[in-house]
């Protein structure tokens, strides 16, 4: 690869030093090189033309930071590599202290490439007309939001009511999700190259509280049913965890899996599980 552009969460490299060292880096060894930086509100609006015509992205900051740049760069067929600089970074397979190694590989084409499945998701209003959609790398949350008091969930699979949760939220998430917030609801770990969906509770009140695993050719709908002490509940949709978006009872949250892969590079030969394990340790 010749072309670079960086991504860099300025929040992260405070006075950009790790981003120009590594422009710096790549330009020395006949690449071209370019940077932006992560917007504050998260918008994904400014498309550069290095950005358009670079072979790979390279991320600096955290796991927030690489699930913004797959968002932005989704449907370009780029691939991506972070550079941790978050809490975990479990997404950000590279070190700093390691830097110069990795990015002679980059140029001299020594990786492999993992394609990590997406999902789209559609927002409709009780006249069924879609009023929002967007993408997630890692999950779909629809959540109860402030309000402490437990909502209903009504379940379709392909349209066909699975069941109903009474529960704090629902998870949907691709097996690259299946480490985050679906772990922390006790959902199972998944394979990040499998091709399924996941759909966990969060603090389900019903006898049923296990995670359903969904083929990724279905499609998993969640209405949000009405309340037990008022008929109009609401509660958020959150994509990667990005800007909530307010639904209500009858509204319906269709998810399924979207035409676009995240290709993320990789390096070591580690296992997912490995990785997950020594990330979490340092974490704490
Ligand atoms: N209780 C929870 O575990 C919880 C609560 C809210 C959101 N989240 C997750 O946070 C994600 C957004 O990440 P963020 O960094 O912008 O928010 P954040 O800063 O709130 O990070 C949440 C934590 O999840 C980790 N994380 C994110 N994606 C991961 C993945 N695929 N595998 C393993 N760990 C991962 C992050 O490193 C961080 O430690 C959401 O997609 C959601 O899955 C988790
Ligand atoms: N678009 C953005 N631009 C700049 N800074 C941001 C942006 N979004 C979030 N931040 C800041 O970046 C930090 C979160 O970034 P990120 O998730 O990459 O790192 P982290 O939470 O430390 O890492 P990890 O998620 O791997 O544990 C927060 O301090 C947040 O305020």
């Amino acid at each position: 690869m010749k072309k670079f552009h960086i991504i860099t969460n300025s929040y992260k490299d405070l006075e950009l030093i790790n981003t120009k060292y590594i422009v710096e880096y790549l330009k020395e060894r006949g690449c071209f090189a370019s940077f932006e930086l992560t917007d504050l509100k998260g918008e994904n609006i400014r498309f550069s033309k290095e950005l358009i015509e670079s072979d790979c992205i390279i991320v600096l900051g955290g796991d927030g930071t690489l699930l913004f740049a797959a968002r932005k760069i989704f449907g370009m067929n780029k691939p991506l590599i972070g550079v941790n600089m978050g809490n975990m970074g479990y997404l950000c397979e590279l070190e700093l202290n390691d830097i110069e190694n990795a990015l002679n590989n980059l140029i001299d084409d020594v990786y492999d490439m993992e394609d990590r499945m997406m999902v789209q998701g559609e927002i409709f209003d009780n006249s069924q007309k879609m009023k929002s959609s967007d993408f997630a790398l890692n999950d779909v949350v629809i959540h109860r939001g402030g309000n402490l008091r437990l909502l209903n969930f009504i379940i379709y699979v392909d349209d066909v009511h699975l069941c109903t949760y009474s529960a704090d939220g629902i998870i949907i998430a691709t097996p690259t999700g299946s480490t985050a917030y679906s772990m922390s609801a006790g959902g199972p770990i998944v394979e990040p190259r499998a091709q399924i969906i996941l759909l966990t509770p969060i603090n389900s009140h019903t006898i049923s509280t296990k995670s359903i695993v969904i083929s990724a050719q279905s499609s998993i709908t969640v209405e949000i049913g009405e309340g037990r002490r008022q008929k109009i509940e609401e509660a958020m949709v959150s994509f990667d965890g990005k800007k909530p978006i307010k639904v209500s009872s009858g509204e319906k949250i269709t998810v399924s899996r979207a035409k676009n892969v995240t290709r993320i590079l990789k390096m070591s030969k580690i296992s997912f599980l490995k990785t997950l394990h020594k990330k979490m340790q340092e974490y704490i």
